[in-house]
C-alpha cells in the first residue's frame, strides 16, 4: 500500500477549478431540462411532434462549429450533445416514462432559475471583471446625480453592497466623480437579495417597504448607509438613460417571476 501522498497547493487548486467547472455544466444541463420542459409543452400546443430531425442535425452543426473554434475533439462534443438530445426526447416523450410533461409548471420561468440557482456560474467571473462590471452599471445609474453633486456625501466614504443570496459584496468609493469599486472594508453596507435589489434599482418596489420587510439591510455606518437608501429612493429615475431603465425593468420582473416560480421548489 501507498503512503499517503502529499497533494501538491497547484494540484488542489486546479481541483477546485475543475470542481466549479463540473458544478457549472451541470448547472446548464439542468438549465437546458428546463427549457426542453418549455418546448415540449409549446409543441403539443402547436401540435408538433416531439423529435425533430432537422432540428437536431442543425444544434450538432452549431456543437460541431464551436467545438472546432474552441479546439475541442469534434467526437466529445458530438457524443456529449447526441447524450443530451437523447435525454430531451426521453424527457418530452410521455410513453417512455418521461415526467415532464406532468410537472411542466404553468409559468414559462420555470427554467429561468433564480439568482441563487446561478450564483456558483458568477463566482467563476474573477472578482477584477465583477468588479469593472459594477462600476459601469453604477457609473451609469448614477451619471446625473454624481455630476450634480448629489452624491457628494460618499466622497472619501466606502459603502458596501451585499447580494445575499449570491455571497457577492462589493465596496464603492467617490474618486471625484467616479465611483470605483475598491478592496477595501466598507464603512456602511446595503445588503439584500439579488431580486430585491434589482427590484429597487428599477423602481419596481421601494426603499421604505423593502427596508420594512426586513428584506434590505443596512449595516455599519447607519447614517451613511441611510443617506445612500434615501437617495436610491429620490434618485431622478428620467435621468437613468432608456436602454438601461428598459433592461432593468425586465431584469427585475423576470427574476420576481423566476423566484415566484421556484418558490416551494423542494431542491
Ligand atoms: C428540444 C427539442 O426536441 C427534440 C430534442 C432536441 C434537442 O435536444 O436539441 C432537438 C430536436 C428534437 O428532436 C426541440 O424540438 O427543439
Amino acid at each position: 500500500m501507498r503512503a499517503m501522498t502529499h497533494i501538491p497547493l497547484a494540484v488542489s487548486l486546479l481541483r477546485r477549478g475543475v470542481d466549479g467547472l463540473d458544478d457549472a455544466m451541470l448547472l446548464m444541463m439542468a438549465g437546458r431540462r428546463r427549457l426542453v420542459a418549455g418546448l415540449a409543452a409549446a409543441k403539443r400546443r402547436a401540435g408538433l411532434p416531439v423529435r425533430d430531425p432537422a432540428r437536431e442535425d442543425q444544434v450538432l452543426a452549431r456543437g460541431h462549429g464551436l467545438a472546432r473554434r474552441l479546439g475541442l475533439p469534434p467526437g466529445l462534443a458530438r457524443s456529449q450533445l447526441e447524450l443530451l438530445i437523447a435525454d430531451a426526447c426521453r424527457l418530452q416523450d410521455p410513453e417512455s416514462g418521461g415526467t415532464m410533461t406532468a410537472s411542466v409548471s404553468p409559468s414559462p420561468l420555470r427554467w429561468f432559475p433564480p439568482p441563487r440557482r446561478w450564483a456558483p456560474l458568477l463566482r467563476l467571473v474573477p472578482a477584477p471583471w465583477q468588479r469593472q462590471a459594477l462600476e459601469q452599471a453604477v457609473g451609469h445609474l448614477l451619471a446625473r446625480p454624481i455630476g450634480a453633486g448629489d452624491l457628494d456625501f460618499m466622497q472619501g466614504r466606502r459603502l458596501g453592497i451585499e447580494v445575499s443570496d449570491l455571497g457577492l459584496a462589493w465596496v464603492l468609493e467617490l474618486d471625484g466623480t467616479r465611483l470605483r469599486a475598491v478592496d477595501a472594508q466598507s464603512d456602511a453596507s446595503v445588503r439584500g437579495s439579488a431580486t430585491d435589489l434589482l427590484l429597487l434599482a428599477s423602481r419596481l418596489e421601494d426603499a421604505d417597504t423593502l427596508f420594512f420587510q426586513r428584506r434590505l439591510e443596512v449595516t455599519g455606518d447607519t447614517e451613511l448607509g441611510l443617506t445612500a437608501r434615501n437617495l436610491l429612493d429620490r434618485l431622478p429615475w428620467e435621468s437613468v438613460p432608456l436602454g438601461v431603465r428598459i433592461l432593468l425593468n425586465r431584469g427585475a420582473r423576470a427574476a420576481r417571476a423566476a423566484r415566484e416560480a421556484w418558490q416551494g421548489d423542494p431542491a
